[in-house]
């Protein structure tokens, strides 16, 4: 070994050492990846230059020196960060798997079959309420926690995952509290009772084209999830953009596809430095970028089209008074269309990382398994369908309950009407505890001071989560957690022993500004299904598919499920 590189190598490890204890080991760094790494491969360029310009070495002997030392160098980093982790860390009390600690690519590895819920059940089942899921990541599955978190006054904030697509923000993505309330105060505009009244005048043209298409199945089977879905990004293309995406006629939208392939990477849970890293490679983001130009195409579109009836985009527009946007106005209006299309869903529209585009052109649309994005409330009205189909008593409850209400020669009624039933109510709330449509990565930070939950404390600086879907079938939480009894919240409330751990639209700050919007949705849609149709798993289908085959990408998406409505009365 030349002397050269016998100095060289300890220094270098130091210099790793040292810079984890220093830097690294501090606050956060997912938006800065790809600028270490470019400094790294420019110091490591800067470094050859160097040893042969000035040094006179070779460059074999130059290349072995740099390598070397880079090696080193990222030797003392990270070995000083997995010592670090895996035996000083604050987090190491809390139970869970000793991969967890050393790394974030483990909880990756356990949703490689994009089932990151069903993964964090049997992780609860295995180590009780508080379970380390990453290197600076729990998961808790504690009643109290639900509050804590992400309850209003809560001192918890958006954690990094919110930054994946920096620097294009919307309200769903702005970290910054300050930013957050000055944009929701103009969202808020959007969901007022008035502009609910109008939004329901326009869901009911895509819910006449829903019925038109079950009517004209005659009992054959349908695939609910996928109808679901036509209907649910139809009226949302409709608010967001004042047009639809025409997919209840015409089937599937290439926008959408591209969405649903962007959506793909989530599955997996990957950590957030990763996925800007995979966005900076030029290329694998391609599509991602052509979502955004559709979207943006569309807004401006939006903003020049004066619309009758009012939709989301007329309430965030408003501020701009008529005035043309500024630059940064249009990136906001641009990143807050996006989150209206994909909002039901609740993500932040992600980067895609697909390597084939698919074509730009409309699907015609068998009932057959094809790969279709899912909306929060497009997911909810299927798992209704699920349970219904399995619980006959429950719809003919629920016709008795409607029976007064639905007077409307068309089958139609106002959400106003029937927004107070308590079965109608109960049926939904009881399908989202059992199938929550954001199952389990809502990421918060906690604050510097760490919290408390129930006597435990979490350190400061510490990712958490709150699954709703080990919330919703604990045993801790309910009576008979795994049975799909609505009675409970109303008629039986003893079957709930802690009603606060139920939170499927968040609650506090962050919470769903579209809960109204997307509980009028359910509640008319689900009337009219009921009322209309004798609803039943279609011959052969027996369920399994449905949540055997759900995954989870941020929000849930079930499996196919084959169902026959049948008009009544004929
Ligand atoms: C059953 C249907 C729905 C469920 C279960 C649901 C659930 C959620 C959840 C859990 C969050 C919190 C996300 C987070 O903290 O990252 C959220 C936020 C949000 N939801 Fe919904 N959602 C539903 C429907 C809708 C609809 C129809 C809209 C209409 C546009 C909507 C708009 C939003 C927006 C804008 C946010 C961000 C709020 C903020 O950060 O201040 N949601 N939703």
């Amino acid at each position: 070994m030349s002397p050269l590189l016998r100095n060289a190598l300890p220094t270098s490890f130091a210099a790793g050492v040292l810079s984890f204890l220093t830097y690294f080991m501090h606050g956060e760094h997912h938006l800065h990846v790809v600028l270490y790494i470019q400094l790294f491969v420019g110091s490591c360029l800067a470094s050859l230059v160097i040893l042969t310009q000035l040094q006179q070495c070779t460059l074999s002997v130059a290349m072995t020196l740099v390598y070397q030392v880079g090696v080193t160098y990222l030797a003392g980093l990270y070995l000083s960060r997995a010592f670090y982790r895996l035996l000083l860390s604050p987090l190491n009390r809390f139970p869970g798997s000793k991969w967890a600690r050393l790394t974030s690519f483990w909880l990756p590895w356990q949703n490689r079959r994009s089932d990151c819920f069903r993964q964090l059940k049997h992780l609860h089942d295995t180590f009780g309420p508080i379970v380390r899921i990453g290197p600076n990541n729990l998961s808790v599955a504690h009643h109290k926690a639900v509050q804590v978190i992400y309850g209003q006054g809560s001192l918890c904030t958006k954690a990094a995952w919110y930054d994946l697509t920096r620097p294009m923000v919307s309200l769903q993505t702005f970290r910054d509290s300050r930013l957050h309330t000055e944009r929701r105060r103009v969202w808020s505009i959007a969901f007022g009772d008035k502009a609910l009244r109008g939004y329901e005048q326009r869901l009911k043209v895509y819910r006449e084209q829903l019925m038109l298409h079950l009517t004209e199945s005659e009992g054959q089977p349908v695939n609910v999830t996928r109808w679901f879905n036509l209907y649910s990004f139809d009226f949302m293309g409709d608010l967001a953009f004042g047009k639809p995406f025409d997919m209840l006629q015409q089937g599937e939208h290439w926008a959408i596809q591209l969405l649903t392939a962007g959506l793909k990477p989530l599955a997996f849970a990957f950590p957030v430095w990763f996925f800007r890293v995979l966005i900076a490679i030029p290329g694998l983001s391609r599509d991602w970028w052509r979502f955004i130009d559709f979207c943006a195409q569309r807004m401006e579109q939006r903003l020049r089209t004066p619309v009758e009836v009012p939709d989301i985009m007329s309430a965030l527009s408003a501020p701009l008074k008529g005035k043309q946007p500024s630059s940064a106005e249009m990136h906001l209006l641009r990143g807050d269309a996006q989150l209206i299309v994909v909002a039901g869903r609740s993500v932040p529209a992600k980067p895609s990382f697909s390597f084939t585009s698919p074509p730009e052109k409309k699907y015609k649309y068998p009932d057959t398994p094809l790969m279709t994005p899912s909306d929060t409330t497009a997911t909810t009205l299927s798992a209704t369908i699920f349970q219904l189909a399995q619980h006959p008593e429950q719809i003919e409850k629920l016709r008795k309950e409607l029976a007064p209400y639905m007077t409307e020669p068309n089958g139609e009624v106002l959400n106003e009407k029937i927004a107070n039933l308590e079965h109608l109510n109960a049926i939904i709330n009881e399908v989202l505890r059992l199938h929550p449509p954001v199952p389990s990565m809502l990421q918060r930070k906690t604050p510097p001071e760490g919290i408390d939950i129930d006597g435990e404390f979490i350190p400061g600086n510490t990712v958490v989560s709150c699954p709703q879907y080990v919330l919703g079938r604990s045993s801790q939480i309910y009576e008979k957690p795994e049975e799909f009894i609505p009675e409970r919240w109303y008629l039986q409330p003893d079957l709930i022993k802690e009603k606060k751990a139920w939170a499927p639209f968040s609650t506090g700050t962050y919470g769903c500004i579209g809960k109204p919007l997307a509980l009028l949705n359910i509640r008319t849609t689900l009337a009219r299904l009921v009322t209309q149709y004798d609803i039943t798993f279609a011959p052969g289908e027996d369920g399994t598919s449905f949540e055997g085959k759900a995954t989870e990408k941020f929000t849930i998406n079930f499996g196919d499920l084959m169902i026959s409505f049948k008009k009544r009365g004929d």
